[in-house]
């Protein structure tokens, strides 16, 4: 039958018996693919009827399917053409693991941060009315989603709409672990209510059996919405906030779901399908372990096991395994996350201490202001978080915990370029917004030993600090002696004269290729790991000054407002007799690929910078 989709909307062509063997080789196929290149299984497994459902009850590009985070958005991609694309997912020029419209006209809105598909929505609804134009717009988002603020504030003004928007709940009852909060409560119980459905039909047709009256008291039950679910379902906070509800639907069921959209096309306002799903659903492995299969990497179809061995410890490893050892020293010490409990190492110490654990849910924002009040009151919380979810919590950093000056430790992984996901998850801001934000120390290991040190240093610092490491294996450079962690203050490596590099954190392990490369070309240079990117270590900045015509900066960062451009400033401020070449990311947004690829791509792999450094110093020798 996939042979048969070449193009959107392919799909209306089947019958019903196609429709079935469809949804079978979807998930055959995805599994397939994805064991090879790794991506987001498990939610997808649990979403090919509703993405079929959508696509043959709606027209497609002309309707906006709009997803939330995307990640699931496979089926989809399968429907709309994009079958060979999965060949190359996520990999360098290839497809991508999430919707852009660059990729097709069928992808309405670029996604890959959680909660933003309401408002998205919205807005299109918005501009479609203003325009006069004529089509649907059906926002898909998860239950984990559902717990971030945004899909709140959405919904609150979708409230008053008098035009049709569809808002899909996908319920699997899961975030990437199990989901948490009064929401995700709330929803089970609403999952356990099919009574209502029941009730709702048998009422309807009985009164439908009431000569003449019937009729009209059922009509005037459906306009005043004195709706019989909310005799059944106390407290339907979809249906008080002005959102018609219909649910709970069952999400493996295509021709039930196709009737509930066309139902749910009728409505003059926002409705909201509350679908019910089954994460993994049709490979056994990803149902009984949907946390493993959200995000794998290639694995055996038989077996399930994923292929590449961890032999060696992340950075995130390191982390959760030196927190929960300072976590016995210091019984103030809380940990957060925001629904990213394994992701970010936190596992062991929700196991280990489960009362000074908190996952608030897909909720950065309040993360971080959660965090400031736990500080405020005499605790000393560690919020663990990706770079790029960070972003969301701009103003609380500045405005609940820099601004009091409180003692937040800010766990940043994923810092630098992550690969895979691309665009929208590359952590590559952090050290601009976080090193323009007073009183923030930003800092950055260069190996696992030192991220020890630091997050012990950070424990202990009083005020707001900002820990940033990357993706993957840590790099080990030796357990050698390691000058103790001093604050504002960089850390001397190798000394000579000429060319100083300035590393930050991990791309010491590159600058230290950069240095051997420069030496076998006859190039001597000093080596400075600069530890600290706020405050600056101005003294040593000072000091390679009067011996060195070449400082270089190497971050993974964007060159806007990152470490390089921070040094450059100060020798610009103070006039000191020295250049500056900053070896930073373009200011850009860098798409998916293997961080290598990546690196190469952006003139962040050693042999470029190598020659970049070469060029610059040579002509600065010529003057
Ligand atoms: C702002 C933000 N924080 C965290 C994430 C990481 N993340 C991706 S998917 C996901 C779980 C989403 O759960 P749900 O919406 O229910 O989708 P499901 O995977 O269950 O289909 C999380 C936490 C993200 N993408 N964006
Ligand atoms: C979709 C999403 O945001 C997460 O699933 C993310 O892909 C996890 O990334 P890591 O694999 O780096 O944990
Ligand atoms: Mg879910």
């Amino acid at each position: 039958m996939l042979e048969r989709i070449q193009k959107e909307n392919d799909i209306k062509k089947l019958s019903a018996e196609e429709l079935e063997e469809l949804a079978k080789e979807i998930r055959t196929f995805l599994i397939e693919k994805i064991s090879k290149t790794g991506g987001h299984l498990a939610s997808n497994l649990g979403v090919v009827e509703l993405t079929m459902a959508m696509h043959l009850a709606f027209d497609l590009p002309s309707d906006k399917i709009i997803w939330d985070v995307g990640h699931q958005a496979y089926t989809h991609k399968l429907l709309t053409g994009r079958k060979d694309g999965f060949d190359d997912l996520r990999k360098y020029g290839g497809m991508s693991g999430f919707p852009k419209r660059k990729e097709s006209d069928c992808d309405a809105f670029d996604t890959g941060h959680s909660s933003t598909s309401i408002s998205a929505g919205l807005g299109y609804v918005h501009a479609r009315d203003l325009k006069g134009e004529d089509y649907r717009v059906i926002s898909v988002i998860g239950d984990g989603s559902l717990t971030g603020g945004m899909a709140y504030e959405a919904l609150n003004n979708a409230a008053s709409l008098h035009t049709n928007f569809i808002i899909v709940l996908n319920d699997n009852h899961m975030s990437i672990s199990e989901n948490v909060g009064g929401m995700s409560a709330y929803l089970a119980r609403l999952r356990t209510a099919d009574i209502y459905t029941e009730l709702k039909k048998g009422i309807t047709t009985a009164l439908h059996k009431v000569p003449v009256v019937g009729d009209s008291m059922i009509e005037q039950l459906r306009r005043t919405k004195s709706s019989i679910k909310q005799l059944v379902v106390p407290g339907m906070f979809f249906e008080d906030m002005g959102i018609t509800y219909l649910g709970p639907i069952p999400g493996h069921q295509l021709g039930t779901l196709y009737e509930a959209f066309q139902e749910a096309r009728k409505i003059d306002g926002p409705v909201l399908l509350h679908v019910i799903t089954e994460k993994g659903k049709g490979y056994e492995p990803a149902e009984k372990q949907p946390s493993k299969f959200h995000g794998v990497g290639p694995f055996n179809v038989q077996t399930g096991k994923v292929l590449a061995d961890k032999e060696k410890d992340t950075y995130t490893d390191v982390f959760g395994k030196v927190l929960c050892d300072e976590a016995k020293r210091i019984p103030s010490l809380v940990a957060i996350t925001a629904a990213m409990a394994d992701g970010t190492g936190l596992g062991l110490f929700r196991q280990k201490y489960p009362k000074r654990f908190f996952d608030v849910g897909i909720a950065e924002e309040h993360a971080v202001t959660f965090a400031a009040g736990l500080a405020a009151g005499g605790m000393k919380p560690v919020f663990a978080v990706y770079s790029s979810f960070l972003q969301r919590a701009y103003d609380q950093l500045i405005h609940d915990v820099a601004l009091q000056n409180l003692p937040v430790v800010f766990a940043v992984d994923r810092a630098g370029l992550v690969g895979s996901d691309g665009e929208t998850h590359q952590g590559i801001f952090d050290l601009s917004y976080l090193s323009s934000i007073p009183n923030m120390v930003v800092i950055a290991p260069k190996h696992k030993w030192e991220l020890a040190d630091m997050l012990r240093f950070a424990l202990r610092y009083e005020g707001p600090i900002a820990l940033r490491y990357p993706r993957g294996t840590a790099y080990d450079g030796g357990e050698e002696y390691r000058a103790p962690v001093v604050y504002g203050k960089s850390e001397m490596i190798e000394e000579e004269r000429g060319i100083a590099l300035l590393s930050v954190g991990h791309m010491y392990e590159e600058a230290v290729r950069v240095r051997e490369a420069l030496k076998q070309k006859g190039q001597s240079c000093t080596l400075v790991n600069a530890r600290f990117v706020k405050p600056l270590d101005t003294d040593m900045i000072e000091a390679l000054s009067a011996n060195h015509r070449l400082l270089v900066t190497i971050e993974e960062n964007v060159q806007t407002g990152g470490f390089g451009e921070h040094v450059v400033e100060y020798v610009s401020r103070k006039g000191l007799p020295v250049r500056v070449l900053t070896l930073a990311l373009p200011d850009d947004y860098v798409e998916h690929g293997s961080i290598g690829m990546l690196r190469r791509e952006t003139g962040l792999d050693n042999e470029t910078m190598t020659e970049r450094i070469l060029e610059v110093f040579q002509k600065i020798e010529e003057k």
